[in-house]
């Protein structure tokens, strides 16, 4: 990837989203010398600097040296660290929030004036250069901040900009979403058990069954309807588990349980609990 828009890239927080990205970014070809990360455990900072060939620095000594900042801390921890960093940060430095729920105008409020602000949503799929990204801008993100966050995220898989009035949505779509695959996969596989079929041979089946639907929405151009149809035989097997799926309101627990994650990513918005 380019160093368009200063060399340095701070990870605050490395976690499992913090180091998802860092690691993506480092196959993209990011130059470790040119990263720097943080952590709250001393040992977790160590392991990722010796793993990635990365630096461990301070959370003050980030703000004051990267140029672009990527916060992968908890919504709930989001105010202590920016507590912490705000004095650091010059107003000419980017701050990328990966944080569910919390506005940009939240970071704006308590940063210097006029420091531009991206908020993104990534997933986990990033590890394996497949995540979805949305990205939104503050008030003072210009079209370069809003291009670089865009290639940083691009490294590891799709992004797409969004008003930011639609990142909870987003977030409930795409940020959690590959945990409702996988808990459909596990449920699937439990499944495979009650006929009797031993759990590794079901979870073979359905994770490249999985793997193959997926390719197929993405690739074929077709309606997930039309491809749901081409597997459902008149009078025939899949259509038995179709009504059974409806009986129980699948569709509708779906529709649900994503307006729940959004209504949580918008309750998160101050910092939440
Ligand atoms: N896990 C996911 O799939 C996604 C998570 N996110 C967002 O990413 C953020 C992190 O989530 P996860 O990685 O799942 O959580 P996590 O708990 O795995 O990672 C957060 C990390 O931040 C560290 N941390 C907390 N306070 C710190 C501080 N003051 N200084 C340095 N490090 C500090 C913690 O020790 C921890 O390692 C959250 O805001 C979440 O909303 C966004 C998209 C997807
Ligand atoms: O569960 C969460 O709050 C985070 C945000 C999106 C995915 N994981």
């Amino acid at each position: 990837m380019s160093s368009a828009h200063g060399q340095k890239i701070a990870f605050l927080g490395t976690g499992k989203i913090g180091e998802a990205l860092l690691s993506g970014l480092l196959r993209a070809g990011k130059d470790p010398a040119d990263v720097l990360i943080t952590a709250r455990r001393p040992e977790r900072a160590a392991e990722l600097a010796a793993r990635y060939g990365v630096t461990a620095v301070s959370n003050t000594e980030a703000a004051k040296v990267a140029d672009t900042l990527i916060l992968a801390v908890k919504p709930q921890d989001m105010g202590t660290l920016l507590d912490e960093l705000a004095p650091h940060i010059a107003a000419d430095r980017l701050v990328v929030s990966a944080a569910a729920g919390i506005p940009t105008a939240w970071f704006e409020a308590r940063l210097a004036a006029g420091t531009p602000v991206v908020r993104v949503m990534p997933n986990t799929p990033v590890l394996v250069d497949e995540g979805m990204s949305v990205i939104s801008g503050g008030s003072h993100a210009q079209e370069e901040h809003l291009e670089w966050a865009e290639e940083i995220f691009r490294s590891v898989g799709k992004v797409l900009r969004l008003p930011e009035s639609q990142q909870d949505a987003a977030t409930a779509l795409s940020g959690s979403g590959p945990a409702y695959f996988y808990f459909l996969v596990e449920a699937m596989t439990d499944a495979g058990i009650l006929l009797g079929l031993p759990r590794q041979v079901a979870h073979d089946l359905i994770v490249q069954s999985a793997v193959g639907a997926s390719v197929m929405l993405r690739d074929s151009g077709e309606h997930p309807v039309k491809l749901r149809e081409a597997v459902t035989s008149p009078a025939g097997t899949t259509i038995a588990a179709i009504r059974e799926l409806e009986n129980h309101g699948v569709r509708a627990a779906l529709l649900g349980a994503l307006e729940a994650a959004r209504d949580r990513s918008r309750e998160l918005a101050g910092g939440g609990k």
